[in-house]
């Protein structure tokens, strides 16, 4: 566990906190799926669930279907944050609805990429954003769950990416307006691109939503939080960013030296 954090910390509900034993042999992946089994605990029957998207998430979703299999789960309905969590609920047999249906989620379970210790998060580089903080931020509660290192002193500040979907019309000027912005962070703002072209320059990545993202890569943590939150908001080229302020009520790390649960309210 990351010094910025308390080793144990209180729960406002259920479940009960708990420290489990060392893990230290255990592969990240093994850590992310114990984090996920963890959050999926706070799922009851009946509840609407929003399944989060990425390599922790998918977990947390194979395991709502598990317990739906074995009737352990009752009449739950998931929205899922992206087409790849659709696709993989969809394969699972997990009954979906959408925010049009169901404007109020119960509890959203989801990865990040960065935590501080106010659980302000940073997400979206793997690609998902938009959809994410839509359904997230309709959630009575927001579970978010890593393995201990997405853990930071100061997100945005690590020299990795803080996501900004953007509109494809004129992206390069977005892109440019975006490191003016936060020039004396040291700044560069960097069109994402598609992984695997042969030779020659690879078309940008595309969102679920039809949208490019920017990727900030900052020197130095751009302080106020709100304040740049605000700032990049104001572009008329800007979609949404990853910075998720304020919005997670519960984390659930997994380390080598166990499983601790932080609640924003305890
Ligand atoms: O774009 C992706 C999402 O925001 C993910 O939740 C985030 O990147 C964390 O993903 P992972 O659990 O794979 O590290």
């Amino acid at each position: 566990m990351g010094s910025a954090f308390d080793p144990l910390v209180t729960l406002s509900d259920e479940p009960a906190v708990v420290n489990s034993p060392p893990s230290s042999n255990l592969t990240q992946d093994e850590l992310k799926k114990i984090a996920a089994y963890r959050a999926v605990e706070y799922v009851k029957s009946g509840m609407v669930v929003g399944l989060g998207t990425g390599s922790t998430a998918k977990h947390a979703v194979a395991r709502i279907s598990e317990l739906l299999r074995e009737g352990k789960l009752k009449d739950i309905i998931g929205i899922p944050t992206s087409t790849t969590t659709h696709e993989q609920a969809v394969s699972l047999g997990i009954p979906l609805s959408d925010l049009d249906s169901h404007p109020v989620v119960d509890l959203s379970i989801d990865g990040a990429d960065e935590v501080d210790p106010a659980l302000n998060l940073v997400k979206g580089r793997g690609g998902s954003l938009l959809r994410e903080k839509m359904i997230e931020g309709a959630s009575k509660k927001f579970v978010v769950i890593v393995d201990e290192s997405k853990l930071v002193k100061h997100i945005g500040g690590s020299g990795l990416a803080v996501p900004v979907e953007v509109v494809p019309f004129c992206c390069n000027f977005t892109a440019g307006k975006l490191e003016e912005l936060f020039r004396e962070a040291g700044c560069v703002a960097k069109l994402r691109r598609k992984i695997g072209s042969n030779g020659g320059e690879a078309a940008p990545a595309v969102t679920d939503n039809g949208n490019y993202v920017v990727d900030l890569y900052l020197e130095r943590d751009i302080g106020d939080l709100d304040a740049a939150s605000e700032a990049i908001l104001k572009f008329p080229g800007v979609v949404e960013h990853g910075m998720f302020l304020g919005m997670a009520t519960t984390l659930i790390v997994a380390g080598k030296f166990g499983v601790t649960v932080k609640d924003r309210f305890g």
